[in-house]
């Protein structure tokens, strides 16, 4: 049954106790959020002067924002309305905080500067598309939010009342074990907002949060929002076409026109104001598609738009009054206290939490990726399908003097398969985990340092058992030494191939996201593939293109694991045919520019490699966020 406007009031007992859940937890374990009863807090937005420009292409810079003037406040719902293009979502973006590249104006909140990484703790953003983990279910996805936010510390019991408290808001208890992919569009929304609420924060920023979702749905999700408005938070959504139903919901509007704000300010009062200046709004007339209507006049440059404007622009540029000042001073005191309890506050990111959040994160993937099919599953059916057929098609060859480039050829399919085997999956999840990161760190949930060291833990495992299936498979049923150190190494650099194939993946994965991800890794790995010494032996390349050589990871791998079968002094081979020209083993070595007992210094090499895509991989983690930002 759709909740009416009028029975949201009898609902408001579930948004007390989420207030409830939050504030009972003792001050000192809220490292993360200041402590605060949401009806005593009295938050006025007001930004002024604002502009915001984009890069339309590398040469040309465009004004996205121009002169955006308005205010919001809390216990109240805004909508940020305009025609398609018009700039809500960059609104919604500069606003939030999460826009600060090519911003400019001034943002205050009661009058004082907005501090941005204050303001980040004490808001949150739901995107138009909020990445979340598909493969955890409702419950698990709320309690890996509170864990991220709330510290170690706290009690289980405050956590699961905190979940509880959610789901019974949003009406999400049915959907408790469900997994995320399986949801509902309107559940998906509504569990998005539970995972901001965890902290209970006294600023929402939601863009479009009805979007794709039947009139029904819609109006389920704003009725929950105007909900928590009614609970003492500051709401703001970018809301296309509202319904009168919907538009009854709301409290405030902005209504925005080719980058500027043509009005902000209470609902009750934005009609009367358009008709000030000209436009008339007709009986029983949604509100929302006739200041839509006149919104989209803007671009005929007509003369009552641009005075709505400047008259937007004059009372909103006007310093508050004595009783606006009265009724937030009691808040701006509250906001100076978090800013002075700065180090508990900013403790969010420090050493203890750093941990707290890695386990977190860790365990979180482990799960994920333990239901994901393709990351664990497949992956190792495949090693061992894979191994199988290399070990038919090479039966016993490891030990034939006659049969040595064949063994190379195996070996390299080896390094090849354990190396893409590795790659293309951690493309796919990387890309996918990234959104999620991106999202997360952005509303302050934990460091880059604490995702980026839980990545490479939560990933290792799968590293080691796929190569290990494999060459274990391969390395008997092809008849290489029966000699425990030479498997050794063969196992270590197999282990190597695949950590290197697997940080290839991240990096690619995590910077360019998934399709340009999937063509970049193969086209840049073939290259460095001519120069592993396999298809033209190292002595035979120009002398100016050596240094490539030195630089590819092929070449070391496969030196590696030839050193290994035919090096250290391994007693001559056995011959079957007539004649066979690489009985010796150092013969072949040789041949190949391969002699010397150097695996150690192949091995190195391939940890250096190990350690520069380390560094990639974080890069491309900054880089991520330099670009959201
Ligand atoms: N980074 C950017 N660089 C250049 N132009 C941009 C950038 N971001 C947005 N724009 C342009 O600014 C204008 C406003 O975009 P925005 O996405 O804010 O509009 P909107 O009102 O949310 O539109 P819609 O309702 O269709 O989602 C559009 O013309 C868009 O092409």
């Amino acid at each position: 049954m759709i909740e009416n406007i009028e029975n949201v009031s009898s609902n408001d007992h579930k948004t007390d106790l989420l207030n409830d859940a939050i504030i009972s937890i003792p001050n000192t374990t809220m490292a993360n959020v200041p402590k605060f009863n949401l009806q005593d807090l009295h938050l006025n937005y007001h930004f002024v002067n604002v502009n915001y420009s984009g890069k339309q292409n590398p040469s040309k810079t465009v004004e996205i924002l121009k002169d955006v003037y308005g205010q919001f406040n809390s216990g109240q719902l805004t909508a940020i309305l305009g025609p398609s293009g018009a700039g809500k979502t960059s609104l919604m973006n500069v606003l939030s905080g999460f826009k600060t590249i090519g911003v400019t104006g001034t943002v205050q909140i009661n009058g004082q500067e907005r501090h941005l990484h204050e303001f980040r703790k004490m808001s949150a953003y739901i995107p138009q598309k909020f990445a979340m983990l598909d493969l955890l279910t409702v419950q698990e996805t709320l309690k890996v939010s509170v864990d991220l936010k709330l510290p170690k510390i706290q009690k289980t019991l405050e956590k699961e009342k905190i979940i509880d408290a959610i789901l019974e808001l949003l009406n999400l208890e049915n959907s408790r074990k469900t997994l995320v992919r399986n949801l509902s569009g309107g559940e998906r929304k509504r569990l998005s907002i539970g995972i901001e609420l965890v902290t209970n924060p006294p600023i929402m920023f939601f863009d479009e949060p009805t979007s794709g979702l039947d009139s029904v749905a819609s109006l389920q999700i704003m009725t929950h929002l105007r909900r928590l408005a009614q609970g003492g938070r500051m709401i703001v959504c970018v809301v296309h076409q509202p319904s009168s139903k919907l538009m009854r919901l709301f409290d405030n509007v902005l209504v925005m026109a080719g980058g500027e704000v043509l009005y902000s300010g209470l609902q009750e009062e934005m009609i009367e104001r358009f008709e000030e200046f000209g436009f008339q709004c007709p009986q029983y007339y949604n509100p929302a598609d006739f200041v839509l209507e006149v919104a989209s006049e803007r671009s005929h440059n007509c003369k009552n738009i641009v005075k709505l404007i400047e008259q937007n622009k004059s009372i909103h540029s006007l310093p508050r009054s004595e009783g606006a000042i009265d009724q937030v001073n009691e808040t701006t005191d509250l906001l100076t206290k978090i800013k002075l309890d700065e180090p508990a506050v900013t403790s969010q990111f420090s050493e203890t939490n750093f941990w707290h959040h890695f386990v977190v994160l860790v365990n979180r993937s482990v799960l994920s990726m333990s239901r994901n099919m393709m990351a664990v599953q497949l992956r190792v059916i495949s090693h061992v399908i894979v191994a199988i057929l290399l070990g038919i098609v090479f039966w016993q060859i490891g030990d034939d003097g006659g049969k040595v480039l064949s063994n190379v050829s195996c070996i390299f399919f080896v390094v090849l398969f354990v190396f893409f085997g590795n790659a293309m999956p951690s493309i796919f999840l990387s890309s996918e985990d990234t959104e999620v990161f991106i999202r997360e760190h952005l509303n302050a949930y934990y460091s880059k340092k604490a995702y980026y060291m839980a990545k490479i833990v939560a990933d290792l495992p799968v590293q080691f058992i796929c190569p290990t299936i494999l060459l274990t498979i391969v390395y008997f049923m092809t008849g290489q030494p029966c000699d425990i150190g030479r498997f050794v190494m063969c196992w270590g650099i197999s282990l190597l191939s695949a950590i290197i194939g697997h940080f290839m993946g991240l990096v690619f994965g995590s910077a360019f996201g998934l399709q340009i991800g999937i063509y970049l890794v193969p086209a840049v790995t073939i290259p460095i593939m001519i120069f592993s010494g396999f298809f033209i032996r190292i002595h035979e390349v120009a002398d100016v293109l050596r240094p490539l050589c030195d630089l590819s990871f092929f070449r070391y791998t496969m030196e590696a694991f030839l050193r290994a079968l035919y090096a250290y002094e391994r007693p001559f081979l056995k011959c079957t045919d007539k004649f066979c020209y690489y009985k010796n083993p150092s013969k072949f070595l040789n041949d190949y520019g391969m002699s010397g007992n150097f695996y150690g210094i192949d091995f190195c090499a391939l940890l250096l490699w190990i350690a520069v895509l380390n560094v990639l991989f974080f890069i491309s983690l900054l880089w991520r966020v330099k670009k959201a930002q």
